[in-house]
């Protein structure tokens, strides 16, 4: 199995710290542990290697649909350094506008045979953000992971309520939001907006060609990690290294977490948060109004997904 940070063991077990264990990590993988291995002095141009690129691969979206899970067990990967926090440099001007010099600085260290990685969910939706990546890379790898539409749209909804309730701000219900007035569904409600995936992926199309883009089933990453990480491994042109002992079931968290080595991390409070109960009828509603739209989205990325 890859290293571990004999040396920063309480770092490692501290969940705030673990992107700089992984960080690390990887570093030794990509060359310090070698050099050990061929007593093989540092040289200038290995310590040089070490710096911050560009990414080569962007998880775009979709939000709710795993996109942090995604990243944090790529990052597992001794090949992947992830950026640690959402960027947002394609989809909010006050960022684009600070150039791909500000850009490069958000991204980790990273050495010449590891890919650089960020998420930024909010770009899959962003009129701008296809092309922009685009005039950047038009080579750039794009993942895309997607949930059921219905259960990302609860889980949308939960996470601004809880934002709204952490901040002693009240927040409707979700039958109220989507059924404003007796007109049936509103479908400008921003969360059943975002889950119209074939309306947002029509630009990526439109700018990059499908081969490019990677679509997860983030329904199934949830439930079996493992085959979902490998096809996109694949995709990625990484050496096959993620296994079954980087994956446990946490019964607590009713989650898979990631384990390097002895070192053990699950995603945060924020991810997994119990939905509130839905109406059956309104569920119907829902699955109804989607099905046209999911239909749109299988033809469009070649791959049905079995959804309400
Ligand atoms: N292993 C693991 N642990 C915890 N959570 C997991 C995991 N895999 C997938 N998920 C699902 O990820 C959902 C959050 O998605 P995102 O990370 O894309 O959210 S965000 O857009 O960045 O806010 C989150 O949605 P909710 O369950 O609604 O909280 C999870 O269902």
């Amino acid at each position: 199995d890859a290293p571990f940070l004999p040396f920063l063991p309480q770092v490692a077990s501290r969940p705030q710290l673990w992107w700089l264990h992984q960080a690390l990590r990887g570093w030794i993988l990509e060359g310090g542990a070698q050099e050990q291995s061929c007593t093989r002095k540092p040289t200038r141009n290995s310590a040089s290697s070490l710096q911050r690129r560009l990414p080569q691969g962007i998880i775009i979206g979709v939000r709710k649909g795993g996109t942090r899970a995604l990243l944090e067990m790529l990052a597992l990967h001794p090949q992947v350094a992830a950026a640690p926090a959402e960027v947002h440099f394609f989809n909010r001007e006050e960022n684009y506008r600070r150039g791909l010099g500000w850009y490069r600085q958000q991204m980790p260290f990273s050495g010449p045979g590891q890919l650089t990685m960020e998420k930024t969910p909010g770009y899959f939706s962003s009129p701008q953000a296809p092309e922009r990546v685009r005039a950047m890379d038009p080579a750039m790898r794009l993942l895309l992971i997607v949930r059921d539409p219905v259960e990302r749209l609860v889980s949308d909804y939960t996470q601004i309520l809880h934002n709204r309730r952490a901040r002693c701000k009240p927040y409707p219900p979700l039958e109220r939001l989507l059924l404003r007035g007796d007109r049936g569904l509103d479908i400008r409600y921003k969360a059943i907006q975002r889950s119209l995936y074939a309306l947002h992926l029509a630009p990526w199309l439109a700018a990059f060609p499908l081969a490019h883009i990677h679509v997860v089933d983030g329904g199934s990453l949830i439930r079996e990690p493992l085959p979902e990480l490998r096809r996109v491994e694949q995709f990625l042109g990484l050496a096959p290294s993620l296994n079954p002992d980087n994956f446990y079931f946490n019964q607590t968290k009713g989650f898979y977490c990631l384990q390097a080595g002895a070192h053990q991390h699950c995603l945060d409070d924020s991810k997994g948060r119990p939905h509130p109960p839905i109406a059956e009828q309104l569920l119907e509603q829902l699955c109804t109004y989607f099905s046209a739209h999911n239909e749109h989205f299988f033809s469009l990325v070649g791959r049905t997904f079995n959804w309400c």
